[in-house]
């Protein structure tokens, strides 16, 4: 039959182009890898339930513009409309402005958001591991990358690492702020990172306002760090990135 020999032949072809390469390609994850210091992803959000509104003279493209000169390596976007009063429009302005990658924050729920995040041009999305079953955290991150965008698996415990891990994501976040309590605290960072294989990377989220807290998250072996109220509170987002890095002005 001819049909059986093309499929066997389209196997082999198709095993010989993607040889040695990943069938999923992930340039986020792999910049965050190889970067010599930390990966910063700078927050853009108005406001947010633990701190109410958090800069009065919210402009995303003036936000997007300076993050980008001063050096941030990717931007991240609050979407969530009802209580950090984002909007999908954001990510377009961000998109519009800045040539560097940008992640939709929002609390992801819905197959349809993820389309919805590649139609407005994110690269990037967040699946937050505590308000996801199993089977949504596995089908979502093999649609997001289906759709070439990248995920950052978010968790704020050793349970949810536990389940994060099952589905072998590229990058995974720990948030240091529990989302119930709002507390803060990096020592979050430090207890799970040790849980997590090598060849995965890491993003610290949540809490980072010094450059101590950047050593700190460093040490615990971070490969980026995710900062939004202390950027968004900041007057001169270059000599503020410049403090975070190297610990003057
Ligand atoms: O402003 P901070 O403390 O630097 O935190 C930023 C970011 O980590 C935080 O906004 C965040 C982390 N995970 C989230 C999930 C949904 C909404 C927001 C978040």
């Amino acid at each position: 039959m001819i049909l059986d020999t093309i499929i066997e032949k389209k196997k082999e072809t198709l095993e010989q182009s993607f040889q040695n390469q990943s069938l999923l390609y992930h340039p986020i994850a792999h910049q965050m890898k190889n970067k010599e210091d930390l990966f910063v992803i700078g927050e853009i959000k108005k406001a947010s339930p633990s701190k109410g509104v958090i800069v009065k003279d919210f402009n995303v493209e003036k936000f997007t513009k300076e993050y980008t000169m001063a050096g941030v390596d990717a931007l991240s976007i609050l979407t969530e409309e009802n209580f950090f009063q984002g909007s999908l429009e954001n990510i377009k302005l961000a998109k519009a402005f800045s040539h560097i990658p940008v992640l939709r924050k929002d609390f992801i729920m819905d197959a349809r958001e993820i389309i919805q995040s590649k139609q407005v041009g994110a690269d990037m999305i967040l699946l937050i591991t505590a308000m996801l079953s199993d089977e949504q955290l596995r089908t979502f991150y093999q649609m997001a990358n289906m759709l070439y965008l990248e995920c950052i698996v978010e968790v704020h415990n050793e349970e949810e690492l536990t389940r994060a891990l099952k589905i072998h994501p590229e990058i995974i976040g720990i948030n240091n702020r529990d989302l119930y309590t709002f507390e803060v605290s990096l020592e979050t960072t430090k207890r799970l990172a040790q849980k997590i294989p090598d060849d995965i990377c890491i993003v610290s989220e949540s809490g980072i306002f010094t450059h101590d807290d950047m050593e700190f998250v460093k040490a615990a072996g971070v490969d980026a760090v995710l900062i939004g109220e202390s950027f968004m509170r900041c007057d001169n987002f270059m000599e503020h990135l410049q403090h975070l890095r190297y610990g003057s002005y």
